[in-house]
């Protein structure tokens, strides 16, 4: 959509057969669109190149089409769990071919906003085609050069493959392949219990799959021990068998599908395999040792304001092997936008950072955890309060969820792990809490709306001051003014 209201930035000039800007950004996925968008309006000249999709795996892969076919998994689910509300229940029917028409008319809706057309409407020089670094302050696309003052790289990442004999000697389903099925598999295996191996067990479960879960050491093992035990309990209700601490050793494939071997746990057999076991860096084919960038493991070796090793190069988003979520890759972009165009100085800051596991009831963390607090040294106390005790939670008869915040010294907020539906929605709150310093009585303060699953935060932090409130020293305090009150 054109945004007459946006400014625009400055064309790249091109001298000598060379495109000269202020910024070349390489992929237009959450993070380069976020500094493209950013960095045109505020003026600057832009290069955004890009050879795939436009919107990158948020758009196209990742985000949107999950959240998109678990909406559909969780109205699949209100059909069968409608008898609680007295409202008989069924089996429902699912056309395949209209659930994929769903996940990709949400695609399609958001599409516009991270377009080609878009783009260009923003002063943005856009070029449809891969990037590489032919020196330290070039880049070469589709047979265009471009030198920029800086450089930003955000190509991503993309499913890694575990070495696991026979894996990949046939088709196995990625991110990539997943929301193009034609069909709903049959027996869905999963290889990895991370977000993506855990949100798309429930979808699939929920739409009418068999699902088999296999995951290395129990399922997402960044949350919260007892959030990640209501999840569980909750995967296996609905009937994902989910195999924790099992390890695959190899994979056959034929005709009808996949066989995958566990140590000393015989065999799944399944008509389709997810491959959910982490991401790889898109580092390759980059040029990166030419420009003088160096990598690790995870990605491209950033400082904490996102610099490689070139001092006119940044990396951000998942290609900079940290948090890897669209909210951190847009927060990336502000960083460089800071320091590329203002010169001002930025680092990432992480003690903030939220994450939400989409399922049912959602998982919502921000901070710390509880362990991890511990490891850092702080004198740790722990608020909770099960979902139970509160009245919407009772009406829906969602009751199943908690909420856990961890403190430190003096009340301060360090982290706080929320389960209950729409729990995402609720992490915000927390989340500025830490940002802002503010303590326990920040939150115990507040005035929520009666009746929301919100309240939950309130009635934590309440938790903080019962022992003085309903104390022995209140209780002579009342008695005493009592006594002189006229
Ligand atoms: C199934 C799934 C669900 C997810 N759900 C969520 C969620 O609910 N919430 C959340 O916060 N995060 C979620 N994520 C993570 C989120 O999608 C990523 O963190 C985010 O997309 C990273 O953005 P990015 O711009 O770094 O990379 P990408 O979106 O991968 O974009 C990188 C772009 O770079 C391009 N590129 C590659 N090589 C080159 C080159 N040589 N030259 C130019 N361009 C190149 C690629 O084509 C791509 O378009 C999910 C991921 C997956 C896979
Ligand atoms: N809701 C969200 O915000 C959301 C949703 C999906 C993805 N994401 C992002 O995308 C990233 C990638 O997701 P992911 O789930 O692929 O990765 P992940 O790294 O978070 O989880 C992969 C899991 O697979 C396991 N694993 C690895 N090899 C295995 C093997 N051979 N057998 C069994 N298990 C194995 C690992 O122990 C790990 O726990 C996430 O870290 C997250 O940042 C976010």
């Amino acid at each position: 959509m054109d945004d007459p209201q946006a400014s625009r930035g400055r064309r790249p000039e091109s001298r000598g057969g060379v495109l000269h800007t202020d910024l070349c950004v390489l992929g237009a996925g959450s993070a380069g669109l976020s500094v493209a968008a950013g960095a045109a309006q505020m003026g600057a000249a832009v290069v955004l190149v890009e050879p795939n999709l436009m919107g990158g795996d948020c758009l196209n892969t990742g985000c949107v089409p999950s959240k998109s076919l678990l909406a559909a998994a969780h109205a699949a689910q209100a059909m069968r769990e409608a008898g609680r509300f007295g409202i008989r229940p069924h089996e429902p029917v699912v056309d395949a071919a209209r659930l994929h028409a769903h996940v990709h008319g949400v695609i399609a809706a958001i599409a516009p906003h991270d377009s080609v057309k878009r783009f260009e409407g923003l002063g943005v020089t856009v070029l449809r085609a891969a990037g590489r670094f032919t020196g330290p302050d070039e880049v070469e696309a589709g047979g265009t050069r471009v030198r920029a003052r800086r450089f930003v790289v955000a190509t991503g990442s993309s499913a890694a493959m575990p070495p696991i004999p026979g894996l990949t000697d046939g088709p196995v389903l990625t991110n990539e392949t997943i929301f193009g099925l034609a069909e709903i598999p049959s027996h869905l295996a999963i290889l990895g219990g991370g977000p993506i191996g855990v949100e798309m067990a429930v979808a699939f479960r929920r739409l009418g799959s068999a699902v088999t879960l296999v995951q290395h050491g129990t399922i997402l093992p960044r949350d919260e021990p007892e959030a990640v035990a209501i999840l569980r309990a909750a995967l296996r209700r609905e009937g994902v068998a989910l195999l924790e601490h099992a390890r695959a050793t190899s994979v056959e494939h034929h005709a009808g599908g996949v066989r995958l071997w566990l140590e000393g746990a015989g065999a799944v057999q399944a008509t389709h395999l997810l491959v959910a076991a982490g991401r790889r860096a898109n580092t390759a084919g980059l040029g990166l040792e030419t420009a003088g960038i160096a990598t690790h493991e995870r990605g491209i070796r950033v400082d904490a304001g996102l610099r490689t090793g070139n001092r006119r190069v940044f990396a951000i988003g998942d290609v900079a092997g940290g948090p890897q979520f669209t909210h951190v890759a847009g927060y990336h972009a502000g960083i460089v936008i800071r320091r590329a165009l203002f010169g001002l100085p930025a680092r990432v800051d992480y003690a903030a950072l939220p994450w939400v596991t989409y399922v049912d009831p959602e998982l919502a963390h921000v901070g710390l955890t509880e362990a991890a607090a511990r490891d850092a040294g702080h004198a740790v106390t722990v608020l909770a309060e099960p979902l139970a005790g509160n009245d919407r939670a009772q009406a829906e008869r969602t009751t199943e969820g908690l909420i856990k915040a961890v403190l430190g010294r003096r009340g301060r907020v360090l982290g706080v792990t929320i389960v209950a539906p729409r729990a995402g929605e609720m992490i915000a709150l927390w989340g500025l809490a830490i940002q802002k310093r503010l303590g326990i009585g920040a939150i115990a303060a507040s005035l929520p709306p009666y009746p929301t699953m919100g309240e939950i935060s309130k009635r934590a932090a309440g938790g903080h001051y019962t022992p003085r409130l309903y104390g022995e020293r209140a209780r002579r305090l009342v008695g005493l003014v009592q006594r002189w009150l006229p």
